[in-house]
């Protein structure tokens, strides 16, 4: 059957046009991806390809900027199995989890799932306040939230009252060092954020050993959860916040928020075996292997030796002691979940590894086309790339549009999401007032 063209959201950006090119300038404390680099142009083709991809437009106008459809019967072990499209991502900090985060936002706008949204910001409850209604963009009537994938503190309890009760929750880690000296300079070096800022110009030979030594001085007292650097990947999983300087050395408090840890999450994926992780993230979903595709998304790069440094050097066994400490509970949660998630793949039936080099494989071609691409600014273009099936997929084809949306950045992909909402909204409304009455200013949705 013919669908209907989707309305352009000419309009829609207009209005928005204003807010889109000031957000730059007004980051909540957190924020973790750099900032919008789309122009209005660039986001409205964007908007316009979603909504094709979405009513999967064949004939029609649109057809000369639509991607070729891919089947969608997915594979799994030669069984076909049921896409699961309720998922709750704990996206930890600096823990590989804007490249997963991506993943979910395409996987929502080209199975057109709702996203739950800040209203004004970009995370859900990175501060650790609760997460209420007034403060989530809002939905169609009769919907509900299918996935989560931005910052937030993790509570089961909470969280849960707004999703289906077959969602899947999925979390990540990271190596804790190597998180921490993320951490470290995204928040001193780019971000600026005292007083770690200062420390790097106060001991410019080894911050990271000035912090540790006196790292009680640069505890947040008040509200752990304004930290970032203090077993902030146990915080985003949800250990309790509560006297934290005291709970983080209780060994039984630890082991209990492993048990809980273990019990909530379904998928704890590991950021140095990423492949594995995304392999893994699919059989679980269902998902097929276009849908896992990605571009690394916010590694660190700078000009700046000082924070570079930091990043490179060896540091001493003392340095690592005062840092067992320091981290003890992530420490614990990431040893924890190294051995379950390296037990599960031992467990994957059959060809988990010929799949995760097939995946490979797959992935540097997508890495290689989607930066011609990108370098030759070909990404209104029709150039795509086919990739025959395997054991593992149906044959799929990567076009310049997937690419932009790999390499979106978060902010810009969260402003795309916004926009995709409002025109659902308007939609819903149009088709509840029979398309004839005007809606009141009061009952629009702010942006
Ligand atoms: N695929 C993959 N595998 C391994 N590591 C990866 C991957 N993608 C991103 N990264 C690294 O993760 C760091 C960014 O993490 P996040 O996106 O979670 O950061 S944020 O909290 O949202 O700002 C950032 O680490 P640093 O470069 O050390 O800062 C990224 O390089």
């Amino acid at each position: 059957m013919p669908r209907q063209n989707p309305s352009r959201p000419r309009s829609l950006i207009a209005k928005h046009k204003t807010h889109f090119n000031n957000r730059t300038n007004n980051e909540p404390v957190g924020r973790s991806s750099t900032s919008n680099n789309l122009s209005p142009q660039e986001l409205e083709q964007i908007i316009t390809r979603a909504l094709i991809s979405q009513n999967d437009a064949g004939s029609s106008d649109f057809s000369a900027v639509s991607p070729p459809a891919d089947s969608v019967s997915v594979i799994n072990n030669g069984n076909e199995v049921n896409e699961k499209h309720h998922v709750v991502f704990s996206k930890v900090h600096k823990a590989a989890s804007t490249t997963v985060q991506n993943v979910f936002l395409r996987f929502a706008i080209s199975h057109d799932l709702n996203v739950m949204l800040d209203r004004s910001g970009e995370h859900i409850n990175e501060g650790g306040s609760l997460i209420t209604e007034s403060n989530l963009y809002p939905l169609p009537l009769g919907h509900t939230h299918d996935i989560l994938c931005n910052h937030l503190i993790f509570n089961s309890t909470e969280i849960s009252r707004f999703f289906p009760n077959d969602t899947v929750y999925i979390g990540i880690l990271r190596k804790p060092f190597e998180q921490f000296l993320s951490t470290f300079v995204y928040y001193a070096g780019v971000f600026k954020k005292p007083p770690l800022s200062k420390l790097i110009k106060k001991f410019p030979e080894n911050p990271v050993e000035s912090f540790l030594i006196d790292s009680e001085s640069y505890v947040n007292k008040v509200n752990p959860a304004k930290d970032f650097l203090n077993n902030r990947m146990s915080m985003d999983l949800g250990f309790p916040l509560n006297n934290f300087e005291l709970a983080k050395v209780n060994q039984s408090l630890i082991q209990q928020f492993l048990g809980d840890v273990q019990s909530t999450f379904d998928l704890i994926l590991i950021a140095e075996q990423f492949e594995e992780s995304m392999v893994l993230l699919r059989r679980f979903l269902g998902w097929s292997t276009k849908d896992i595709l990605y571009v690394k998304r916010n590694v660190f790069t700078s000009e700046d030796e000082s924070l570079s440094r930091i990043k490179k050097r060896n540091y001493s066994s003392e340095v690592m002691q005062l840092f067992s400490s320091w981290a003890a509970i992530d420490i614990a949660l990431y040893d924890h979940f190294v051995e379950f998630f390296n037990e599960r793949i031992k467990k994957q039936p059959g060809n988990f590894h010929e799949e995760v080099i097939q995946f490979k494989e797959v992935r540097e071609q997508v890495d290689t086309f989607c930066s011609f691409v990108r370098s030759s600014h070909l990404v209104s273009s029709s150039k795509s790339k086919y990739f025959p099936s395997t054991n593992f997929t149906t044959a799929f084809t990567v076009t310049s549009y997937d690419c932009i949306l790999m390499t979106l950045e978060e902010m810009d992909f969260m402003a795309v999401a916004k926009f995709l909402r409002q025109i659902k909204l308007n939609k819903a409304r149009r088709r509840q007032h029979g398309g004839k009455r005007k809606i009141p200013q009061s009952n629009k949705a702010k942006t």
